[in-house]
C-alpha cells in the first residue's frame, strides 16, 4: 500500500488546530467534497515531504472519542477504522493535540494510539502553553506514549517539517502488530491515565496556571458550571434587592422633598403643575430606580473583569448551538441585557445571515435595563418582601431572577422555532480563548458604573422627560368638569380606554393601557406615566400626594393584573430604537414588522395567561 502516495488522517479534539496544520501543510492544494450520503465535509490535499514525494492529507473533524455522539464523530470513526464508504483506511494518522490542554486531549490520543496504525502526535499551539507560562517536555511524552511528538504552532507553519519527517519514518519503520479495533476502554481508567500522562509531560507550570486549571475544571464543568452560572445570576437578583433599599428610599424622599419645596413655594400656576405632576412626579419615580440598575450593572462589570464573561459564553454555547445559535451570539445578547440596540448592532461579529437575524430578532427577549424599574415597580408593589418559607432567600429577587430567566427561556425557544422556519440553518461552535482570571480594577468598575449611571440619567433627562411632559399635557387637556376624574376625561385617558377594551381580557386596566402606548418610547415611561397620572389623580390631596406610587398601585390592582402585566413585559413589543436599529440592520421594514408581531402576541399570550391562571387561583 505504501507503493501509491501515502495518505494521512489528521484527527484529534476538537480546536486542537487539525485544520489549521492541514491549510499550513497543503496550502491551495485542497477538495472539498461531502461523504457519500452525509452532509459531513471530506477536505483532503496534497502536500509533499522535504524529498517531494507526494502524500495526500486529511482534514477530519474534532472528535472527543472513538464513541460516536454525533455525524461528525460517526465518519472520523469510520476513517480511522477503514469503514467508510469511500475511503481507503489512512496510512498513518496526525494526532493533533492542544498543548494547553493536555488531558483533555490525551484520552483521545490514547484511544487512537490504540488502533494500532503508524502515529505521530503534533504537539500543537505550544505558542499559547508558553504565553500562559506551561513549560512541556515533548521527548518524555513521547517515550511514555511511544510515538514520536512533535512541538508545532500550526498558525505559524513552525514544526511542519519535523513533523512530516516523523510522519516518512513512523511509516517507513512501521510493523502491524494485527490489531485491528480499537482495544476496549474505560472512560475514567482512560482519563486517568490521560492526566497521568499530561502530568508526566510537563516540566513546569506557573502557580496561575495551575490555579486557573483547576478553577476552569470546576466552572467549565457542563453540569457544575451551569450551576455556579445559575447561583451568580440568582445572588444578583437578590442583591438588587437586598441592597438598594436604603439609598432608593433616600433617593425618593429627595424627590418628595423637592415636590414640597416647589409647591410650599411658588404659587399654583399651569407651569408649577407640570414640574410636580409631570417632571418631578413622573421622571423622579423612574430615577429612584438608579441604585438598582447600578447594582446590577456592578455585577456585570465584576464578572467582565474577573474572566468570568468568557467562561460563561463558553457553557453557553452548547446550549446555543442545540437551539441553532451559534456562540458568537452571546456577546450581542449579552450586551442587549442593558439594551437591545448595542446588542443588535453588535451582531455584524456573525457571519452568517440567518443566524445573525435570527439574534436580532431575539435580542429584545433579553431583559434590557430599562425594564428593570417596570419590574422593580410592580415587584415592590405586590410581592411581599419575604423570605421563601425560612431559607432567607428574598421573596422578591426570585420572582425578579424569574422574569429574566423566562426572557432567557422565551428567546432559545423563539430561536429554536425560527431556526426551522423563517430564517433556516445548522448551528456552528466557536473557539474563545480564555482570558486569565484577575482581580477587577476598582478604577475601571468605577468608571463602567459612572457610564451606566451617566446612560440612565441622560434618558431619564431626555426622553422620559420629554414623553412624561407630552403625556401630562395629554392627560391635563381637556380639563374635567367638576366631579369627574381628570385622567379619564383627558385625551390621553380617552385613548386609554380604547385601548383597554382591547386589553381588558388579559386582566389589564386603565392605569396599564394608558402606560402602554408612551412605554413604547422608553420602557422606563410605564413607570413615570403612572406616576404622572396618579400625581395628576391626587391634585390637591394631600393623603394621596404622600403615597408612594407603588402604594397606590397597591390599592387598585389586583395581584392577577400585576403579574399579568409583569409576563406582558417580559415580551412586551420593544421600544422605537429597537424597531429602529432593527430596520437599520436588516435594511428594510420586514423584519421589524415581524419581531414586533412576533413579540406583541407572545407578549398578549403571556400576560393572558399569567392572569387567566391567577384568577383561576383566587387572585383576581
Ligand atoms: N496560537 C495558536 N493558535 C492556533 C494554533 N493552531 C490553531 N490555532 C487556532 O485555533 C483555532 C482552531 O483551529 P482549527 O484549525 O480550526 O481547529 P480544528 O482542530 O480544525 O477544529 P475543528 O475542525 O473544530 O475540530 C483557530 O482559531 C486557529 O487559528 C497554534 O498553533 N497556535
Ligand atoms: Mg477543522
Amino acid at each position: 500500500m505504501t507503493a501509491a502516495i501515502p495518505s494521512i488522517a489528521l484527527v484529534g479534539n476538537p480546536n486542537a488546530g487539525k485544520s489549521s496544520l492541514f491549510n499550513a501543510l497543503t496550502g491551495a492544494r485542497q477538495k472539498i467534497a461531502n461523504y457519500p450520503g452525509v452532509t459531513v465535509e471530506r477536505k483532503a490535499g496534497h502536500a509533499s515531504f522535504a524529498d517531494g514525494r507526494p502524500l495526500s492529507l486529511i482534514d477530519l473533524p474534532g472528535t472527543y472519542s472513538l464513541t460516536p455522539a454525533s455525524l461528525d464523530e460517526a465518519v472520523t470513526r469510520d476513517v480511522v477504522l477503514g469503514r467508510q464508504e469511500g475511503e481507503t483506511r489512512p496510512d498513518a494518522l496526525i494526532v493533533v493535540l492542544d498543548a494547553a490542554n493536555l488531558d483533555n486531549h490525551l484520552s483521545f490520543a490514547l484511544e487512537l494510539l490504540a488502533l494500532d496504525l503508524p502515529t505521530v502526535v503534533a504537539l500543537n499551539m505550544v505558542d499559547l502553553a508558553t504565553r500562559d507560562g506551561l513549560t512541556l517536555d515533548a521527548e518524555r511524552l513521547s517515550k511514555e506514549l511511544g510515538v514520536p511528538v512533535v512541538p508545532t504552532v500550526a498558525v505559524r507553519k513552525r514544526g511542519l517539517t519535523e513533523l512530516l519527517a516523523a510522519v516518512d519514518s513512523a511509516i517507513g519503520s512501521y510493523a502491524a502488530s494485527g490489531a485491528t479495533a480499537p482495544a476496549e476502554t474505560n472512560d475514567v481508567a482512560l482519563h486517568q491515565r490521560a492526566r497521568a500522562l499530561a502530568r508526566t509531560a510537563i516540566v513546569s507550570e506557573t502557580p496561575v496556571r495551575r490555579w486557573t486549571q483547576r478553577v476552569d475544571n470546576v466552572v467549565l464543568h457542563p453540569a457544575l458550571g451551569m450551576i455556579i452560572l445559575l447561583a451568580l445570576m440568582f445572588v444578583m437578583f437578590q442583591a438588587v434587592y437586598a441592597w438598594a433599599g436604603p439609598p432608593a428610599d433616600a433617593l425618593e424622599g429627595l424627590v418628595g422633598t423637592m415636590q414640597a419645596w416647589v409647591v410650599d413655594n411658588i404659587p399654583q400656576n399651569f407651569l408649577r403643575d407640570l414640574v410636580v405632576e409631570g417632571l418631578l412626579a413622573g421622571v423622579g419615580a423612574v430615577v429612584v430606580f438608579l441604585p438598582q440598575i447600578l447594582i446590577l450593572f456592578l455585577f456585570i462589570l465584576l464578572l467582565e473583569a474577573s474572566g468570568y464573561m468568557t467562561r460563561a459564553a463558553f457553557l453557553m454555547d452548547g446550549l446555543m448551538g442545540k437551539v441553532g445559535l451559534s456562540g458568537r451570539g452571546f456577546i450581542p445578547l449579552l450586551s442587549s441585557f442593558a439594551c437591545a440596540v448595542p446588542g443588535i448592532m453588535a451582531t455584524r461579529a456573525i457571519p452568517d445571515e440567518k443566524d445573525r437575524l435570527t439574534t436580532i430578532l431575539i435580542a429584545p427577549l433579553m431583559t434590557c435595563s430599562a425594564r428593570l424599574p417596570v419590574y422593580a415597580l410592580i415587584i415592590a408593589a405586590f410581592i411581599p418582601n419575604r423570605g421563601v418559607g425560612g431559607t432567607g432567600i428574598g421573596l422578591q429577587g426570585l420572582v425578579l431572577f424569574g422574569l429574566y430567566l423566562a426572557g432567557i427561556i422565551g428567546a432559545l425557544v423563539v430561536a429554536y422555532a425560527l431556526r426551522r422556519t423563517v430564517a433556516k440553518g445548522a448551528g456552528a461552535g466557536f473557539m474563545m480563548e480564555m482570558p486569565r482570571y484577575q482581580m477587577p480594577q476598582l478604577r475601571d468598575i468605577l468608571l463602567g458604573l459612572w457610564q451606566r449611571a451617566w446612560i440612565f440619567l441622560r434618558r431619564a433627562g431626555t426622553i422620559i422627560a420629554m414623553t412624561t411632559v407630552v403625556l401630562w399635557l395629554l392627560l391635563t387637556f381637556p380639563q374635567a368638569p367638576e366631579g369627574e376624574s381628570q385622567v379619564e376625561y383627558s385625551v390621553a385617558g380617552r385613548i386609554a380606554s380604547g385601548l383597554e377594551v382591547v386589553v381588558a381580557p388579559i386582566g389589564f386596566n386603565h392605569d396599564i393601557a394608558l402606560a402602554l402606548i408612551p412605554a413604547m418610547a422608553a420602557r422606563e415611561v410605564a413607570v413615570s406615566a403612572m406616576a404622572t397620572a396618579n400625581a395628576i389623580d391626587a391634585d390637591g390631596d394631600e393623603d394621596a400626594m404622600a403615597e408612594s406610587l407603588g402604594e397606590r398601585l397597591q390599592g387598585k390592582w389586583s395581584l392577577a393584573t400585576a403579574l399579568a402585566f409583569l409576563a406582558w413585559f417580559v415580551f412586551a413589543p420593544q421600544c422605537i430604537s429597537t424597531i429602529a436599529i432593527t430596520r437599520r440592520e436588516t435594511n428594510g421594514w420586514k423584519w421589524p414588522m415581524f419581531m414586533v408581531g412576533y413579540l406583541f402576541l407572545l407578549a398578549y399570550a403571556a400576560a393572558g395567561i399569567t392572569y387567566w391562571t391567577a384568577v383561576a387561583f383566587g387572585l383576581g
